[in-house]
């Protein structure tokens, strides 16, 4: 899929570049990218707010230009933040406004904005006013919001984004409820931990194109490496030129191999060994490192 926007005077900028993706029912995917990758993008167009400039996108079969309000019936959008709510009126009457939009009959509606909000944690403010609220609480909302419609697909914004780590756990506990029930998730999140916790897999975009798409498991063992006490410069050089090597640090009379496949890691063994390597420790990869390895530095620094 193709996203372009146009900019004054200049040439148009390419949001997503020809990105191909696709989510199994009852999955819970990761997105993963520095800032611009065309997360937000991409999630805008699946849930009908944006078109695509070029190139075909469809949710449970519904194509999201075609058949955007068959897809806008399935479709529950959380951003994190503070976008989308309106902090004037309570947290019950959000729902009711938003459920209203979505065509959800009146009755069924006051019955189901009561249990969300029960659900959520939110039953003893529901009517007070949301300009009130913390974040968690707002964050909690944003997900009742995407509920009220009875989303069978979400799409999840950095949800927790400026959340304390105990309301950012709670909202993670609640995130595996959901996926318990079936519902299909997309997470997009700078959050590794987040990721490496929640998803089934995980897509790596930089650029407006996916990279890598794994479990974060196997994206793990992208990474892999390991750890040398005791070798000499001839045993580095060897190293070095093995194939699958990706990167060889010395530092105080420590040397970090990392490989790019459990392959690669075996021969890095085989060599170290040969030329006499005794001390070694293998070094469990974090998805944050995957990030970096495929990603470089730019992402984290933001
Ligand atoms: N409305 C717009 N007008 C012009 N350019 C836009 C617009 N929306 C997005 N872009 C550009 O498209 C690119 C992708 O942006 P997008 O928001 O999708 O990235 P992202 O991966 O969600 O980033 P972040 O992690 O910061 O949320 C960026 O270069 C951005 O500047």
């Amino acid at each position: 899929m193709v996203r372009e926007f146009t900019r004054r005077r200049k040439s148009p900028a390419r949001a997503l570049n020809g990105l191909t993706l696709s989510v199994p029912e009852g999955e819970v995917h990761g997105l993963l990218g520095p800032n611009g990758a065309g997360k937000t993008t991409l999630v805008r167009i699946l849930s009908t707010v944006l078109l695509p400039t070029a190139g075909r996108a469809a949710v449970c079969g519904h194509d999201v230009v075609r058949e955007d309000r068959a897809v806008r019936r399935l479709v529950g959008v959380v951003f994190g933040g503070d976008r989308g709510l309106y902090t004037r009126l309570t947290a019950r009457e959000n729902l009711e406004f938003w459920g209203a939009l979505q065509k959800v009959p009146a009755r069924l509606l006051r019955a189901r904005s009561s249990e969300l909000l029960d659900r959520l944690g939110l039953a003893e403010v529901a009517d007070r006013r949301v300009e009130g609220y913390s974040r968690g609480m707002r964050q909690r909302l944003h997900l009742a919001r995407g509920l009220v419609g009875e989303a069978r697909v979400l799409f999840l914004d950095e949800p927790t984004m400026g959340m304390d780590p105990v309301a950012a756990r709670e909202f993670r506990t609640l995130i595996g409820e959901l996926r318990g029930e079936g519902r299909t998730i997309v997470l997009a999140t700078h959050d590794m931990a987040e990721a490496q916790a929640l998803c089934d897999r995980v897509s790596f975009v930089r650029d407006g194109e996916v990279v890598a798409t794994r479990s974060p498991h196997a994206l793990t063992d992208l990474a892999a490496g390991v750890e040398f006490d005791d070798l000499d410069d001839a045993a580095l050089a060897l190293l070095t030129d093995l194939p699958g090597v990706t990167e060889v640090t010395v530092g105080q009379g420590t040397t970090r191999v990392r490989t790019d496949s459990e392959e690669a890691l075996s021969s890095v063994l085989a060599t170290a060994v040969g030329q006499g390597a005794t001390r070694m420790r293998t070094l469990q990869p974090t998805l944050e490192d995957v990030y970096v390895q495929l990603i470089g530095d730019r992402g984290l620094k933001v």
